[in-house]
This record gives structure tokens, sequence and C-alpha cells, in this order.
């Protein structure tokens, strides 16, 4: 996330100075949240043996993350205001949506609305002020949030499941929330390819059947058994996804 937000502040009107500053208010923010999930988390991780969570493994004390949580949400939101008011409002906002999803939203209906609202935000915190990036950027920023979510469950829905944690993608089970994955995937790459003004290149023309190619192939290949190439796919048009927007920017309003 940081390394795309980098990406994009860089290619925005922000000096260099400012898009250094927004960049880091990003990065700390990402820690502050990462943070927060895993204190939140550790009792659920330990009982399904998250190796891969130094806290719920014991590597680390809990007042070393509360403290490393606390410091990163206060140098993120400081940091914030070093934009235009409004936009530094915006990240203020993401991160509280973020902080809510750590929170407890994770676990109800409304697990993805935080990565809609959270990853939304983004490019208009990021583009400093007028003009602030149009609604197609936007909502293509919220499909890609929305389908990290998805992304990021589906491998754990066992886990979850023993654990009780019951998200969107929990509750629409695995070959729903697979295709509404899909889906996500591909509005994201529709939306940064005819949103911008003008005839599109023939490039970014061309990555929307490439996109459904990968999906229709993952998709196709997936009823082996164990097979992950439906989740192969829907990573493959994301990471397209990334390079059509860091490619598009955020100035080309
Ligand atoms: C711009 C901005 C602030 C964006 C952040 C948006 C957002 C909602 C991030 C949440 C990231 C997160 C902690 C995922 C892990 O959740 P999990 O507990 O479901 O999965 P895990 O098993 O990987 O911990």
């Amino acid at each position: 996330v940081s390394a795309v937000a980098a990406g994009l502040a860089l290619g925005s009107e922000r000096s260099l100075v400012s898009a250094i500053v927004a960049t880091a208010a990003v990065f700390a923010g990402q820690l502050s949240v990462g943070w927060l999930n895993d204190l939140i988390d550790a009792p659920r991780d330990a009982q399904v043996g998250r190796t891969d969570k130094p806290l719920a493994a014991g590597a680390i004390s809990v007042a070393a993350v509360r403290t490393a949580c606390i410091v990163s949400a206060a140098c993120a939101v400081v940091l914030s205001l070093f934009s235009a008011p409004l936009a530094g409002g915006l990240h203020i906002v993401a991160l509280a949506s973020a902080w809510a999803y750590d929170l407890g939203v994770k676990a109800t209906a409304f697990s993805v609305v935080p990565f809609a609202v959270s990853f939304g935000l983004l490019p208009a915190y990021l583009a400093n002020g007028a003009p602030y990036p149009p609604a197609w950027l936007i909502a293509a920023a919220a499909a890609l949030g929305s389908a990290a979510h998805f992304v990021n469950v589906l491998p754990d829905l066992a886990d979850d499941a023993a654990t009780g944690v019951r998200g969107l993608p929990h509750r629409l089970g695995p070959p729903v929330s697979r295709f509404a994955t899909a889906a996500l995937v591909l509005t994201t790459s529709v939306l940064l390819v005819f949103g911008p003004d003008g005839a599109p290149s023939p490039v970014a023309l061309a990555t929307v059947p490439l996109a459904v190619s990968i999906l229709v192939v993952g998709f196709l290949l997936d009823g082996r058994p164990r097979s992950r190439a439906a989740f192969r796919a829907v990573m493959l048009v994301a990471l397209i996804d990334v390079a059509l927007l860091l490619h598009t920017g955020i100035s080309t309003a």
C-alpha cells in the first residue's frame, strides 16, 4: 500500500518533500492498522497456531506492540496535518475506518466497507486538494481495496470459521466470494481504462480482454482439487490494476 501511495504521490501535483511526507503518513498509518489488528487478534491467532504473527507466537510483548501502535498512529495523524486541511482530514478518516475494521467491523456483514472507504479516500488524500480525483478514480480505488479484503480473507476462511470471525466473505461462502473478488478486480480495470477523458491507449484497452481471459482461465482450472488457480488469477488481475493505477496517476482529472 505504501509503495503504491509513494508512486501516486510522486506522480501528483505535490512537491517532492510533500510527496515524501504523505508517503510517510501512509506508511505510519499502515503500521498502526496492522499492529492494532495483531493486538486484537492475538488470542484468536494463537488459538489457530498462526506462526506468521510474532505477537501470537509469543516472540514480542503486548506492551511493545501497543506502544508501537500508539506511536505509529500519532505519527500518521501528525504527518497528515502537513497536507491541505481537507486532504489531511480525509486520510485521518481513512485511518479511522481501518481502525474500526480492526476493532470489530471485520466480524460483521459490513467487513468490506472499511476497505472501500479507506482505499477510496486514499487518492483524494494523496492528490492534496483541488482538483480532487474524479469519481471514477475514487470508485476504482474503492473497488480494488474491497478486492484486497476478499483476497486477504479467502485463504483464512477455515481458520476464521474456527474462531468465529464472520465477515462478508465468510457469510457469502468461498464460491460467491471468489466471483465477487473477480468482479471487483475487473470493475477496477474497466474504471481505470474507460474513466479518463479521451480514448484509451491501445495498451490500456488491451488490458480489459486480457483481464477477462486471465479470470476465465483461472476459474476454469479451479475445478481441480486443491487448485488455487482462481485465487492466482484474481491476484494477477489485481496486479495489472495496480500497474494501470500507477500509469493513470491521480492528476489526470
Ligand atoms: C488507506 C488505509 C488506511 C487503508 C487500510 C484499509 C484497511 C481496512 C486495512 C485493514 C488491513 C488489515 C489489518 C488486514 C488484516 O485483517 P484480518 O484480520 O482480516 O486478516 P489477517 O489474518 O491477515 O490478520
